[in-house]
């Protein structure tokens, strides 16, 4: 769906030029969702910018929806839709009215747009709003409006440029929700660029990490999470001194704290069981176990020497768990 290769931009300013994207290969398969994970500044949004022909690369080539980016622009247009991260429905239109606008710009009949917007305003639980003046929507309906605009021309492929940022926890558990119905009822092919790691975490199944216009980690988000060393296992015991003895050779960063041992393994819960048969035999008893995962920001860590979080603006909590 998205094949890209050596795809840059660079931007001449008065202090010199910025090479916002430094030449990214992307490969997107059908029906993925597909994030594309980056501190702020990192490229997110010229990469996408490129992909969707809002601009032109300085250097490289790619395919999206099938058609050459550079040969073939509007082939790519009538394919994608695009959710940028400002909207594009006008304050004053009318809801309604303004999905109907969009699909006549794409071609569809009058009454195809119709049909589509009455499908949209159901699907993205804008039932009720359809005569409702933009200005007056919530954050969360005006993010599912944008969304449903982006999907009147059913596009196989929708681009969507930071979808949550500005949403309160519950608006943005609910759009995750509406995202993940998309994907799942309809196969559409979904692109987007996030800031917060639990949103990549939560939506997609396949992250791309960028930073300084690099792709730096592609993965699973599971399996980027196995490319930090391994689970961080916390044991709490009646002898921590000798359950240190006990796991040292076990595993790396040995620390005791308290009445508790951390220690660092390939795979946590493969180890607690003949743990727990060790400190039994000495007599120990363990009161506590416990194995963290390595999360997506240990991986950003492991990459670049620096958290994510540093450069990322602080994601709404609490969300919702995945389900
Ligand atoms: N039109 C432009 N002129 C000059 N520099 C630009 C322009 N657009 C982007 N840049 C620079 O290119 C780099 C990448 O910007 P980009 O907007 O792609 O990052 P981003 O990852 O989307 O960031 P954010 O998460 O803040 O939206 C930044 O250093 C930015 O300042």
């Amino acid at each position: 769906m998205i094949h890209a290769r050596g795809l840059a931009r660079s931007f001449r300013t008065r202090r010199g030029t910025v090479d916002a994207v430094s030449g990214v290969d992307i490969d997107v398969s059908p029906g993925e969702l597909v994030g594309f994970l980056g501190p702020n500044g990192a490229g997110k949004s010229t990469t996408l910018r490129m992909l969707t022909t809002l601009i032109d690369p300085t250097a490289g080539t790619a395919t999206v929806a099938g058609h050459d980016l550079l040969t073939e622009p509007v082939a790519v247009r009538r394919k994608i839709g695009y959710v940028g991260q400002n909207g594009g429905a006008g304050p004053d239109c009318r809801v309604g009215e303004e999905l109907v606008l969009q699909g006549r710009l794409y071609g569809l009949s009058a009454a195809d747009a119709a049909r589509r917007a009455a499908e949209l305003i159901h699907d993205l639980d804008l039932t009720g709003l359809d005569t409702r003046v933009v200005s007056t929507l919530s954050g969360g309906q005006r993010r599912r409006l944008d969304i449903a605009m982006g999907l009147m021309h059913l596009p196989t492929l929708l681009f969507l440029d930071e979808p949550s940022t500005g949403l309160d926890p519950q608006s943005r558990a609910n759009l995750w929700g509406h995202i993940r119905g998309l994907h799942a009822e309809h196969g559409t092919t979904l692109f987007l660029t996030t800031h917060y790691l639990d949103e990549a975490d939560a939506l997609c199944d396949r992250i791309l990490v960028i930073d300084q216009g690099r792709i730096v980690a592609e993965g699973t988000p599971d399996a980027l999470k196995r490319r930090v060393s391994g689970d961080l296992v916390l044991v709490g015991t009646t002898d921590p001194a000798r359950t240190a003895q006990l796991v040292e050779r076990l595993g790396t960063e040995l620390t005791v704290d308290g009445p508790s041992v951390r220690f660092r393994v390939d795979d946590g819960a493969a180890v607690l069981p003949g743990l727990l048969r060790e400190l039994d035999a000495a007599g120990i008893t363990m009161t506590s176990a416990e194995v963290r995962r390595p999360s997506l920001d240990d991986v950003f860590l492991t990459l670049t020497g620096r958290s994510l979080r540093e450069d990322a603006p602080a994601a709404p909590e609490p969300v919702e768990a995945r389900p």
